[in-house]
């Protein structure tokens, strides 16, 4: 590799592996397909949000960076506990390990590939393979590509990402003004605030495939492109849930926000071809 660094290391139980290149540098858990971090050259401000109580035990998501939620987001929808029984929130990707398949570089870019190793007992979805591609430059792409070899079906996704804030008090979410249903009121479909400022614990989808919203926070901003998504997800558990919760301290929720570019509703994919979601991190 000319241009790409390529280390591989560990936290805890958990083997990770960090890609330098002229433009930025990404760690990446191999459990889970997980980005931990991303630093652009352009400032090396850390984008991404990690918990201090983060477990890295393989035992449990990781709580921060980007997890991959796949093949539903959230609670699992009724067609897949009908058809499987009880399921885990957020999909099984996340708690599966992962490997690297292909690491390409231009001079300004290093692509990594991704695929996860799903137990034949935990895959549920047989027919639906999903890949992970990391675009590594002065942004990251984060793109997820679900391929159907077999009958159509429906999936949801999620790229649940975590971004680091320096005080939620002051922090703005910009061009989001699609109405979103509240999670926390009996999902009743509620305008966007405007501004977009947090107060309060804050769990929302909005239906709709806005294609680019700015976190701002003090001086810092954070751009978020989203392609082939149907909702933006915004999410704080604010202190309360922070207490209930063994990987996040209780004052954690001043630091973070989540904006998850998702496929919330039923999405059928037909034989043969490919969606995919894509979150750009600038
Ligand atoms: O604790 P988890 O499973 O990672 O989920 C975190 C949050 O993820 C968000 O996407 C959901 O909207 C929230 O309801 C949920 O609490």
């Amino acid at each position: 590799m000319l241009y790409t660094k390529v280390t591989h290391g560990s936290r805890d139980q958990v083997a990770t592996v960090t890609i330098e290149n002229n433009q930025a540098s990404v760690v990446i858990s191999l459990f889970g397909g997980h980005v931990l971090s991303f630093q652009p050259k352009t400032d090396n401000r850390e984008r991404l949000w990690m918990s201090s109580l983060a477990q890295f035990d393989k035992r449990k998501p990781i709580r921060g960076g980007i997890p991959v939620c796949w093949p539903w987001f959230a609670a699992a929808p009724q067609d897949f506990t009908d058809e499987f029984g009880e399921l885990p929130a957020h999909g099984y990707v996340r708690t599966c390990d992962w490997q690297v398949v292909h690491i390409q570089e231009s001079v300004d870019a290093t692509t990594v590939t991704l695929t996860p190793l799903i137990e034949a007992q935990n895959n549920l979805l047989p027919n639906l393979h999903v890949e992970l591609e990391l675009v590594i430059a002065k942004t990251l792409t984060v793109r997820l590509r679900t391929t159907n070899s077999g009958a159509s079906r429906s999936y949801y996704a999620a790229l649940h990402s975590y971004f680091a804030v320096s005080d939620i008090h002051h922090t703005e979410l910009h061009d989001l003004t699609s109405p979103y249903i509240d999670k926390l009121q009996n999902w009743a479909q509620c305008p966007a605030p405007s501004p977009y400022c947090f107060t309060s614990e804050t769990d929302r989808i909005h239906l709709s495939a806005t294609p680019s919203v700015t976190i701002t926070s003090g001086e810092a901003s954070t751009v978020v492109n989203s392609h082939g998504h149907d909702s933006l997800v915004v999410w704080n558990p604010w202190q309360d849930r922070c207490k209930e919760m063994i990987d996040m301290s209780d004052d954690s929720y001043l630091t973070m926000l989540c904006v998850e570019t998702a496929r919330t509703q039923a999405n059928v994919i037909t034989q043969n071809e490919t969606h995919i979601l894509e979150q750009v991190i600038r």
